[in-house]
């Protein structure tokens, strides 16, 4: 396994992303004898040693299940451990395309931070491109080396740097660099040192990744002052989309719809009803109960048989629900698999509730162009 390279079968020793939920995907490195405990259930890495990536895992117990799905960046950047904040996918899949990184690139990035924007970089210049990432922060430094050993990126140079101070040069390497990213507090102080790595033959494009827009002045004349052109800012408003197929339902369906809440809920006051009896007459054992006419739930009970169901009492009402009475879009009943042939279907489109708020301003610029 790696970033840069895909695998069918997971082996001992593989980076597996447990996909649990889409809000919760743990990275796991499979290892004989050990298990992944979630509220899903308990989950032996044995089970995973052998299958193949994308496939469904049942828990211990047959309760639960998880997906093993291969480690990609856009999966890495949504379960890391957090040193710092990050940049994530929305951002970091424009700044990509627009930086024009490719296999092959030489791309330099301050500071490393927890690494989320290096695994992208890092599987998009491919192995015959190289990052040179800095961080002077010492603990985040030994971190990402850390973790970029065991997930087998050797396609990064990481230093041991603070850039505003000394720059970025590398002992007994041209860094050679055509494309630089700075998500860095004061990128306008690491400027000035970017003349002595950045390649002098071809295009070179560099983006600052700045949360607030005075940071974004300084940072624009910084990069005037050391000649960079075509400066420009954007800002990226990520916004996830879900598409999917809706039933399409007829009035007869919606006028039935209609009646099966009225019938429940009125099948569900009965019931209530006659569990308040009970309790009273409980509670008052000796008295003398008069026959209640409100009360009685033989008035309540729907009289007739509808059409899909019988006139049975509540419990054995419930099973045959399930059992008998074929699709029901509202309550109880069969289920349908989307899409299924036997019914029509809408292509729809829905955008998530929250539309993520600010980020961070882009600043980008070229030389040489
Ligand atoms: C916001 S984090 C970077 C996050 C990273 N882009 C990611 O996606 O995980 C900024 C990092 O820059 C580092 N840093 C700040 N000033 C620096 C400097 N002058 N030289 C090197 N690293 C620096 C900080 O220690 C921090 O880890």
């Amino acid at each position: 396994m790696s970033f840069l390279h895909y695998k069918d079968i997971i082996e001992e020793g593989d980076l597996v992303m447990a996909f649990i939920s889409r809000n919760d995907i743990k990275p796991v490195i499979a290892k004989s004898g050990a298990t992944l405990n979630t509220r899903y259930g308990v989950f032996p890495h044995d089970l995973m040693i052998g299958a193949r990536y994308g496939e469904q895992i049942a828990s211990a117990k047959g309760y639960g299940f998880i997906h093993l799905l291969q480690p990609t960046p856009e999966l890495w950047t949504l379960s890391l451990p957090h040193r710092t904040q990050i940049v994530y996918t929305f951002d970091s899949s424009y700044v990509v395309q627009r930086l024009r990184v490719l296999p092959g690139s030489r791309v330099i990035e301050a500071g490393t931070g927890s690494g989320s924007f290096s695994h992208a970089f890092a599987r998009t210049i491919h192995s015959n491109g190289r990052l040179f990432s800095y961080e002077f922060h010492r603990p985040r430094y030994e971190e990402a080396k850390g973790e970029f050993e065991i997930h087998k990126l050797d396609n990064i140079t990481l230093t041991h740097r603070d850039v505003c101070t000394n720059g970025f040069k590398v002992d007994g390497v041209d860094v050679d660099g055509d494309a630089v990213f700075l998500d860095l507090p004061a990128p306008w102080e690491a400027i000035k040192h970017l003349d002595e790595v950045v390649a002098k033959d071809r295009r070179v494009s560099i983006c600052c990744f700045s949360p607030c827009i005075e940071q974004v002045v300084k940072t624009i004349e910084a990069l005037t002052a050391n000649k960079w052109n075509g400066i420009e800012m954007v800002e990226v408003s990520g916004r996830k989309w879900e598409a999917h197929r809706e039933m399409v339902r007829d009035v007869d369906e919606a006028v039935a719809r209609l009646k099966d809440i009225k019938k429940r809920a009125a099948a569900g006051l009965a019931r209530k009803r006659k569990l308040n009896k009970i309790s009273d007459e409980v509670d008052n054992e000796d008295a003398d109960i008069q026959p209640d006419e409100d009360n009685d739930i033989s008035s309540e009970e729907p009289s007739g048989k509808s059409e899909t169901e019988p006139n049975l009492k509540s419990d054995q009402k419930s099973n045959q629900d399930t059992k008998d009475r074929g699709y029901n879009p509202f309550g109880k009943g069969k289920r349908i698999r989307e899409g299924d042939p036997a019914y029509k279907w809408i292509n729809v489109t829905r955008s998530e509730p929250e539309v993520k708020s600010h980020t961070s301003y882009l600043t980008f610029a070229y030389r040489n162009q």
